[in-house]
């Protein structure tokens, strides 16, 4: 078998361990509750009935879209044989800062998938007027769409005061099939990795959402295993080293329980074997790919960020640094009112907070950062809540190793007393 090159290689179906392809249900390990679960919720598009909403939470790399889209796949072929369209139209709302520009995805989504005009402009014109161009695609594309809106609870928006804009999208959406914006059947699924979603949701949208609630745990060293023995046909017959699979497994439970971790790191393994001329892939290989994986792998994009990114995450990880608790965290207001001073210090233009919530909701996937919502209780609005895996001082460290920003880092006194003082009055 020869890869893209022409050179020998160790993959016979490298898609298979591209963590994107959506596998199909023989491939899926260890989910037979929440697949019992996503059928009984959609089954009801092929009875001509409107499926139910969905809340699919856990954590990262724990199957959540990958059974949404194949469960929504074989729906939708059986829908195909009765001459209906049933479709899901999803957005990762991680790097959209804005209720308006959630629907604007949702609808150059729709678009791109029936091959038509956007028909609406990005900008200068109301959120409104975006929901109704998606739902005359829906009226004119589809019989049943379901709004599928990965890592909803980063979906903050704007304005704290009038409500988050995850809130906002979730009532807009699951009303739409019944409010008769849509004549046609839809429904939502919300994919979360917190666990406490929807206990925070205001009672109107959870009234108005209600959805049906769904698990998913972390995988075990066995079933991440299992996952990757059903895809060891991506590799040769003779590529994989004895003993390969146990230790991908082992290394990514005790690291992350997730399947996406083992599924890359399989892949690394095989890109390395393929790198180094070699027929085999080796457990040296993996080692090497988790270490690259595992260590380097955030930290050196940390190199490759413009000024402005590295400012915010310099901001935002100085802060977690003096953070009072044990986990090294960093609230969004703080983090954005140092990134202020130091944008000052550094003398670049100053960007918006939302463009400063965006660029460090973006850090979380190059693994740098996770972002979580909190609450400041009745009436004080919510925020983004910055958390770090790795000791923060290396990412500061990191940032300040030949870039502008070690002029600032030179004033160390003056750094900690502005840190102090601004924690000091959120905290108050
Ligand atoms: N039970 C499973 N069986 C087989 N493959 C799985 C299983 N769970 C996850 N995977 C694979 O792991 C990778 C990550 O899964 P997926 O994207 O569904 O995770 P997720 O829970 O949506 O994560 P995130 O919250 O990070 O978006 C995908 O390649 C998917 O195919």
């Amino acid at each position: 078998m020869l890869g893209d090159e022409g050179k020998a290689s160790v993959f016979a179906d490298p898609e298979l361990v591209q963590s994107e392809t959506c596998v199909d249900e023989g491939r899926i390990v260890g989910r037979d509750d929440q697949l019992e679960s996503v059928v009984s919720c959609l089954k009801p598009a092929l009875q001509g009935r409107n499926p139910a909403n969905m809340l699919l939470h856990g954590p990262a790399g724990t199957g959540k879209s990958l059974l949404i889209r194949a469960v929504a796949q074989q729906i939708g072929k059986l829908c195909q044989l009765k001459g209906e369209r049933f479709e899901i139209v999803s957005t990762n709302c991680r790097s959209i800062n804005t209720l308006d520009q959630a629907v604007y995805e949702l609808v150059r989504t729709a678009a791109e998938d029936c091959d038509t005009e956007i028909g609406v402009p990005e900008i200068g014109v109301s959120t409104r007027q975006k929901y109704r161009r998606l739902y005359e695609l829906i009226e004119n594309y589809y019989d049943t769409v379901i709004f599928v809106l990965d890592e909803i609870d980063l979906l903050v928006g704007q304005q704290a005061n009038d409500g988050p804009a995850y809130s906002k999208i979730l009532r807009e959406l699951s009303r739409a099939g019944s409010t008769g914006e849509i004549e046609g059947h839809a429904s939502v699924a919300a994919l979360t990795r917190d666990p406490s979603f929807i206990e925070n949701l205001d009672g109107r949208t959870e009234s108005t959402f209600d959805p049906r609630d769904i698990p998913f745990p972390d995988y075990d060293d066995a079933q991440l295993r299992e996952i990757l023995e059903k895809r060891r046909d991506a590799f040769r017959r003779d590529a994989l080293e004895d003993g390969i699979i146990p230790l991908i497994a082992a290394l990514a439970a005790q690291s992350s329980g997730s399947a996406r971790t083992a599924i890359n790191l399989f892949r690394s393994g095989g890109d390395l074997a393929d790198k180094w001329n070699e027929k085999t892939v080796t457990k040296n290989h993996v080692r090497e790919s988790w270490e690259t994986l595992d260590k380097e792998g955030s930290l050196k994009i940390i190199e490759e960020l413009s000024i402005q990114k590295k400012a915010s995450l310099y901001a935002t990880a100085s802060i977690a640094c003096h953070s009072p608790c044990s986990r090294a965290t960093a609230p969004s207001p703080i983090g954005f009112k140092l990134y202020q001073w130091v944008a000052g210090q550094l003398d670049v233009d100053q960007m918006t907070r939302e463009t400063y919530v965006k660029y460090m909701k973006k850090m979380s996937s190059y693994g740098l950062v996770s972002s979580s919502r909190k609450s400041r209780g009745r009436g004080g609005g919510v925020y983004m809540e910055f958390s770090f895996s790795e000791d923060p001082k290396a990412i500061v460290d990191r940032i300040v190793d030949g870039s502008r920003i070690r002029s600032i880092a030179e004033q160390e006194q003056h750094l900690q007393k502005t840190i102090s003082t601004l924690l000091d009055k959120f905290h108050e």
